[in-house]
């Protein structure tokens, strides 16, 4: 009789169609039956009784800052973080690191050091900065999930903003080559123009921080990209949206038919400017939190499914660059230190506003996959990787120092109480992540490239 290696017993499973109570027998890091109850001979049995068993996340959006800067996080700390957090595969945004991902050279010296070092699951962004246009086509076919571009300055004197010019001759060329390009959209001309004033005036409080990024600032940039998506046919994808009146525009060209997706981040929808009024710096990011009004709009445009994926954009740093003693608000390094709690952040959100879970799990798993090419991932189906996450609503999680795995603890979650847990992660097959430990060894992440180059229209 055929011995599975894994059966996940008496778990809700988080089915596109929504939830059942079933097994699913896993071998050779496949799934290989979602059934009622199964009786074959297996290595391993998890116990699910209470459980909930969600598509492992797929995270379209982090910065692990490897090589060059894996002070600042790192694949082996950041990948741990993300197992904790229930992610079986991110993408690695290609700025942070020295050099940036702007080669097919640099694109493979990651892959190793990831390949080398992560536990779960990664695929990597290549860049669009002014100056390595040649360098998409090889980047492209060398494996690259997609490029990112920055409308804004960012801070990061290795990675460009891209002027118009190079943003239109890159969306040409990325169109031409079936990609997607990723956005930070927030104009650098607003945003420079206006921290320039404040500069002058000597305003340095969260207010003044605020100010300085309005919203304006990102409907203006996403309106720009849109009218050169429609002129050069290059698939979008807008990274971190904050305000309702971005997705207004990105509504209005999705229904145009233009090829057009947007994630927001957890840390938008659970925060607010207070927290930065409150916490100062660990809670400074860009776009940054907005007002309360803003943030309830938010909510409302996710549960009306205006979003179509949540990402994290951890983007974390050593403690020194946001310390309040050394630099003032607009000196320090902008970013929120997240990756675990993304997924939580929707299961949160999900029983708090009565959100289905095939929902959650759309956001985090099946629409990041579909969008990218990982037709492998992102959902659970038999033939699929045996990707899940596994989530007690039993118990609640209360991020401390201790269970928190990002290499840098300070964090705007710390303190969080969520009304979930996630109790297990599962990785092609191989439990990594359990109540609280790693388990696996490293180096089990593979580097997943898109498997068709060509990009399905949402
Ligand atoms: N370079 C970088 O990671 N920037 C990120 N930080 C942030 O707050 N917004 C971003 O785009
Ligand atoms: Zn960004
Ligand atoms: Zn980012």
């Amino acid at each position: 009789m055929e011995q599975l290696d894994l059966i996940i017993k008496n778990g809700s499973v988080v089915l596109p169609s929504g939830l059942e109570k079933m097994d699913i027998g896993i071998k050779d890091g496949k799934i290989t039956e979602i059934e009622k109850a199964i009786t074959k001979r297996t290595l391993n049995i998890w116990d699910a009784t209470n459980q909930y068993i969600f598509p492992g996340m797929i995270d379209v959006h982090v910065h692990f800052s490897e090589p060059g800067r894996e002070h600042w996080e790192g694949f082996h700390t950041g990948s741990q973080m993300m197992a904790a957090g229930g992610c079986t595969t991110y993408f690695d945004m290609p700025l942070n690191g020295i050099p940036s991902t702007v080669t097919k050279e640099a694109l493979y010296e990651k892959a190793k050091l990831g390949k080398e070092k992560s536990y779960v699951d990664f695929g990597l962004w290549g860049g669009l900065v002014p100056g390595n246009e040649s360098d998409l086509e090889e980047l492209a076919h060398s494996g690259a999930i997609g490029f990112k571009a920055f409308l804004s300055t960012t801070g990061n004197k290795e990675f460009e903003a891209v002027d118009d010019r190079t943003l239109l001759n890159g969306m040409k060329k990325i169109a031409e080559l079936g990609k997607i390009l990723a956005l930070h959209s927030e104009s650098a001309a607003i945003t420079n123009w206006l921290k320039e004033q404040k500069e002058q005036e000597g305003k340095i409080s969260a207010d003044d921080y605020l100010e300085t990024r309005p919203i304006i600032a990102e409907v203006e940039a996403v309106e720009r990209a849109i009218q050169y998506s429609e002129l050069t046919g290059c698939p979008l994808h807008f990274v971190h949206i904050s305000s309702a009146k971005a997705i207004e525009k990105i509504e209005e060209a999705k229904a145009k038919g233009l090829n057009i997706t947007v994630e927001t981040c957890a840390h938008y929808l659970l925060y607010n400017h207070e927290h930065l009024r409150e916490l100062g710096t660990v809670a400074k990011c860009a776009p940054p939190l907005r007002e309360k009004e803003e943030q309830e709009k938010l909510i409302t445009l996710l549960i009306d499914g205006k979003f179509d994926m949540l990402s994290s954009d951890h983007s974390p740093c050593p403690y020194d660059l946001k310390d309040p003693n050394v630099y003032n608000l607009f000196e320090a390094w902008g970013g929120i230190s997240g990756g675990q709690f993304t997924l939580l952040s929707a299961i949160e959100l999900a029983t708090r506003y009565h959100i289905p879970f095939e929902q959650v799990a759309m956001w985090t798993a099946q629409a990041p996959a579909e969008r990218f090419g990982l037709s492998n991932k992102g959902q659970i189906k038999v033939g699929g990787d045996a990707d899940f996450a596994i989530v007690s609503l039993e118990d609640s999680f209360i991020v401390t120092k201790e269970n928190f795995f990002a290499k840098h603890k300070e964090s705007l979650y710390m303190g969080h109480a969520f009304p979930c847990k996630i109790v297990g992660t599962i990785n092609r097959g191989n439990i990594i992540y359990e109540n609280g430990n790693i388990l696996e060894q490293e180096s089990y992440g593979e580097w997943i490239k898109p498997i068709k180059v060509e990009v399905k229209t949402p």
